[in-house]
């Protein structure tokens, strides 16, 4: 089945999608497929590389940030249901029809340091429900917790380019057929098993870390003579998308948590263009998410690019560390 077609059969929690999600879904899903094949012509069309600008948190940009985010832009433009859109890549959202019944927001292009060395990125997307469609776009409207998206989703440019999705109601995969240009449904009811022995954490920041995250890695790596009675393996590949798609694939726990590099940042990753449309995906998916203390999708967003602490997977390591937390 392809895209298109799942978007007009499928029945997330028993009612049709409205055409309003659909038409959104598919500028943003058909915008990816641009980009994947974009990602894959890398240095032949002079992708690669820093665009020598900086964005709204400082960081600077690769050519590709800049690109993936214009591609986006323009890709959802035409939206009549879209009343605005946030990115990861600008200070202030931009208005779309300025009215309508959904909020975009976005991290156009995840991974940037992997950009260069040909390793998986991708691209990350949340959409909120507006409280008041009628009323003029306001950054404040963009202020929902993660529990008022209506859909999330990845795209990983990888060996393959892969999709997860969800409406709400469970979590589908689709891969790219480079041939057509169609994405093709490979997975519906994606779910994480409860229990794991793999966790994905950069290991350089272990001296900076909190003593609940210190122990609880320094109790997996102490392996089958330790109090877990069982040994871990370890990856990260420093793509949040291409990490969180291996926890869907076949179970984990990643964490980008708090530490003592920059005290008064609560993380590195952002709350409303990567932790509440991944938590989404491991919630719906039967694994959970949290900053250590609450659920990430409970959190009441302050600030359009607030950052958080992020651990999310399987759900026996969540409850694991939020006891350690607490
Ligand atoms: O290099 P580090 O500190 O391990 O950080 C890796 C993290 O940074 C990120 O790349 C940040 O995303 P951006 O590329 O969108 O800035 C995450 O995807 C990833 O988990
Ligand atoms: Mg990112
Ligand atoms: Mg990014």
């Amino acid at each position: 089945m392809n895209f298109k077609q799942y978007l007009a059969t499928a029945k997330p929690s028993g009612a049709a999608i409205p055409a309003g999600l659909q038409d959104l879904l598919t500028a943003v899903v058909s915008t990816c497929s641009t980009l994947s094949h974009e990602v894959a012509q890398g240095a032949l069309i002079g992708l690669l590389g820093s665009a020598g600008t900086g964005n709204v948190q400082g960081e600077v940009q690769q050519k590709l940030d800049i690109i993936a985010n214009d591609l986006l832009i323009d890709g959802v433009k035409g939206c009549k249901s879209l009343a605005g859109l946030a990115s990861e890549e600008m200070e202030l959202p931009v208005p779309v029809q300025g009215t309508g019944d959904y909020l975009l927001l976005f991290d156009p292009l995840d991974g940037s340091s992997n950009i260069d060395v040909n390793v998986s990125i991708g691209t990350i997307f949340s959409i909120l429900k507006k409280q008041d469609p009628q009323a003029p776009l306001q950054t404040a409207d963009f202020l929902l917790s993660g529990r008022h998206q209506v859909a999330a989703g990845y795209v990983v440019y990888g060996p393959q380019t892969t999709m997860a999705l969800t409406l709400g109601d469970g979590v589908v995969m689709f891969t790219l057929n480079k041939v057509t240009g169609e994405f093709l449904l490979i997975k519906d009811a994606v779910t994480i098993a409860h229990s794991t022995k793999e966790f994905a954490i950069n290991m350089s920041n272990m001296r900076h870390w909190a003593d609940p995250v210190r122990r609880y890695v320094e109790e997996c790596l102490a392996g089958v003579g330790g109090t877990r009675e069982k040994d871990f393996n370890m990856r990260w590949i420093a793509s949040m998308v291409a990490d969180v798609h291996r926890v869907l694939s076949r179970g984990g726990v990643f964490m980008y948590p708090w530490d003592q590099r920059e005290p008064h940042k609560p993380g590195k990753l952002r709350l409303m263009y990567e932790a509440n449309p991944m938590s989404f995906l491991v919630e719906q998916a039967g694994g959970a998410s949290t900053n250590g203390k609450d659920i990430i999708m409970d959190l009441q967003p302050t600030d359009l690019h607030e950052r958080v602490s992020v651990m999310l997977g399987s759900k026996e390591e969540i409850d694991r560390l939020r006891h350690y937390h607490s």
